[in-house]
């Protein structure tokens, strides 16, 4: 089956003082828009650097995920450090995704210019940073789907599989 990664970055989830909840809204939102056998890989880590990293690396390297989704740490506050861990593991950064996240969460929220949520790619995984809120998720994902599919195959990927609920995307012919 198809591992699938999930990485939630809180220092405030991890600790206990709340339950997170866009780890399983972007595991939600995997089960609508997917129609083939996936698996997911969740993990769950504070905003400190090297744990980042070592979840990436860790669900690129080893568990081999080609589409990893993280949700936290994009802001402007100090402990805010998930686009520098992202942007350490990435070989290639793909600033459209970024752009158009942003873009469209403008749209709705004046405070989505604070965001710096990034993606790129590690080896034959495709690295995507999402902002905290829970609301961010769907909203961001639907921003960028187009072109996931087709991106996850240029890497060298497997061919997703998409439900009839989930936003067209682009395969060019
Ligand atoms: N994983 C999450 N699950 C549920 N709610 C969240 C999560 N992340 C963020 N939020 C909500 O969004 C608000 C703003 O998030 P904030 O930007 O402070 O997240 P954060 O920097 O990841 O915080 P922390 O690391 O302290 O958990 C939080 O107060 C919380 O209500
Ligand atoms: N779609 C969307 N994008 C959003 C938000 C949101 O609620 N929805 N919150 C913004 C806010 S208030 C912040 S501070 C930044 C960074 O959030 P993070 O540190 O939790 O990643 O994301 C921004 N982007």
């Amino acid at each position: 089956m198809l591992p699938l990664g999930i990485v939630t970055i809180s220092d405030r989830a991890t600790a206990g003082v709340y339950e997170d909840k866009s780890g399983p809204a972007i595991r939600e939102v995997y089960t609508r828009w997917l129609a083939m056998p996936w698996q997911e890989a969740y993990r769950l880590v504070p905003d400190e650097q090297p744990a980042i990293e070592a979840a990436l690396c860790e669900l690129a390297d080893v568990v081999r995920c080609p589409l990893i989704v993280t949700t936290g740490g994009t802001g402007p506050a100090p402990r805010d450090v998930t686009p520098e861990a992202t942007m350490a593991v990435c070989d290639r950064l793909l600033p459209g995704f970024g752009e158009q996240m942003r873009a469209e969460s403008l749209k709705t929220v004046p405070t989505a210019i604070l965001s710096r949520q990034i993606a790129g790619t590690r080896g034959g995984s495709l690295i995507i940073n999402l902002p905290g809120k829970p609301a961010a998720i769907e909203e961001c994902l639907r921003a960028i789907w187009a072109a996931v599919p087709y991106c996850v195959e240029l890497i060298g990927g497997p061919r997703f599989v998409c439900s009839d609920t989930a936003p067209r995307y682009h395969r060019p012919s």
